[in-house]
Order: C-alpha cells, then structure tokens, then sequence
C-alpha cells in the first residue's frame, strides 16, 4: 500500500491516496491501529483516506490512532488540500472536501516552488447545543462556562461541535501535566457518550490564546484544527478574546477567524509533505 506522510504543526497522519489505493474489504480500525504505531509501524496521530465523493471534489475519512473513526480533522483538511493540489488531483485552488462532519472548503497559497504553503479552511458554523455535541442533558441547551469536576479538581469548561467534540477548559495556566493527567478523564467522562476532544486554553490577551490539546482517540498531540477552531469560538464567547486570534499550539501556531457576518469559522495555517513510502505490513482484512 503505498501511502505519504504529512503533518500539520506536528500532528501528523499516514494518508492513502484511494484514488489509486483500492481498501475494499479491509479493516480500517485495524489498519489505522498498525500504520500509526511509532514502532512496528509507519508511525502517526493516525490514518486520513483521501476518496472520490459524489457531492464534493473530494471525501476525506479520518482515524483516530486508537483506531476510532473521527467527524474532521482541521490540519488533516490543510494536509488533505496540499497533498491533492501538489500532486495533480486538482488544478482548483478552491474546492470542497466531503467529510462526516459536513462540507469544508479550503482556498490553498503557493510558495515560491509553486507548492501549497498556506491552507485557508472554511471549517462551517460552531454548533453548542448538547444534543450536536453529543452531551447529556437537555437537548437543546448549551454547556458554556459551566463547571465540570475531574477526581475533586473543577474546570470552567465550554462545549463546542466544529462536526467533532470539543470540550474547551478555560485555565490561568497550562501546565502539560493538567493535560495528561484530566484529559484521558475528561476525554472519557460520563457526559460525552462519543467521549470528546479536550482542550486547555489560557487567554493571553485579546488576540493571543495558549493551547494544549488531547485528542479523544489520540492522545497528546502537537495541535488540532477543530481544536483551536473550537477554542477561539469559546474564548470570543466568553467576552475575552476578538473574533480574530492566534492560537498558539505546540507545534506552531494557526489563524481563526470566527466570521461575524454570516457565523462561519475560518483556519489558515501550513502543511508539509515528509516523505512517501510502501507500507509492507500485513493488510488486515474484515
Ligand atoms: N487532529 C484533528 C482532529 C482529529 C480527530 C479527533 N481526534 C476526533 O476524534 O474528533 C484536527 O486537527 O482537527
């Protein structure tokens, strides 16, 4: 199978081309679970299948590398959008991009070597209802800076939907060790029946956000799209922030832009292409 390796601020995936790759009939789970080990595999936050779509220009399917199979995935799109205009799929530098968690629509920028550099992503409206979370209580009512309590520790903590979970804890500081020891917790607390993303945010000023994230089904990784999407909507929210910020990740930073005029989330940040292999491991089929 081959396969190529990209990254978005360090959170990288194993992608397959299946315009070219045929996975009827195989196990994703099981696939993704053995392409993103770091040692007996390729090695990755997990494994984005990059398919031809009926309504769209293209469908991206991503798996998380526990195996689980994830709504969006924002770097994943960046990286989605670099890899089919470098390598010929399109000539657009607009086009849609089909995904569980609704349509996206990235605008790419070249560099000098006429490469994608910079990805602009549509990423759709932020939903806050429980019910699009999934979260439990009423249906229709919204979990904003509500507390939630972890093992006697309490959060202040926002619910957003960017088509995949988000749970946004608003902190004074982030210390890693808060992010590994409450996000598998909060990743798995009762109130998400899909479990959620779980991100640390500390608001630095009006245009400036500190982030760390654990991504259900992934762990720690060195950034999320949907997340800090996610996090600039609940920071704006909360009065704190403008509707333009810079979320500064571990791997980098990226641009949102929470579009006042007609509610939309915009993300622009990089994609880097690492290298492409044959992976000769054994497919695992159903
Ligand atoms: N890394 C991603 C999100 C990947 C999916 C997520 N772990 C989930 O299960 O929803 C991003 O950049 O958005």
């Amino acid at each position: 199978m081959k396969f190529t390796k990209l990254h978005g601020l360090g959170n990288d995936y194993v992608y397959v081309n299946c315009f070219e790759e045929d996975l009827t009939g195989v196990d994703l789970p099981e696939l993704a679970r053995r392409v993103s080990d770091r040692h007996f595999g390729i090695g990755g936050d997990g494994l984005i299948l990059i398919l031809p779509s009926e309504r769209a220009d293209f469908r991206m399917r991503v798996f998380n590398n526990d195996g689980s199979e994830a709504k969006n995935c924002g770097n994943g799109l960046r990286c989605v959008s670099k890899y089919v205009y470098d390598h010929g799929l399109t000539e657009k530098a607009t086009f849609t991009v089909e995904t569980l968690g609704g349509m996206m629509t990235p605008v790419v920028s070249l560099g000098e070597d006429g490469k994608v550099e910079q990805v602009t992503i549509d990423m759709g409206e932020p939903r806050f209802e429980r019910a699009a979370i999934p979260m439990a209580g009423i249906p229709d009512e919204q979990a904003r800076e509500q507390t939630i309590e972890v093992d006697g520790e309490v959060f202040t903590m926002t619910a957003v939907s960017m088509g995949n979970p988000h749970a946004i804890i608003f902190v004074d500081e982030v210390r890693d060790e808060d992010v590994t020891t409450y996000g598998p917790k909060i990743e798995f607390h009762q109130w998400f029946p899909e479990r959620t993303n779980v991100e640390f945010i500390q608001i630095l000023n009006r245009k400036e956000i500190h982030f760390r994230v654990w991504e259900r089904g992934s762990g720690v990784t060195l950034a999320c799209g949907t997340g800090a999407c996610a996090a600039a909507v609940a920071a704006s929210l909360s009065g704190k922030t403008d509707r333009e910020v810079t979320v500064h990740l571990a791997g980098g930073d990226l641009m949102i832009n929470w579009r006042e005029s007609d509610n939309r989330v915009f993300m622009t940040g990089p994609a880097t292409e690492i290298f492409s292999g044959v992976y000769q491991g054994e497919i695992p089929y159903k």
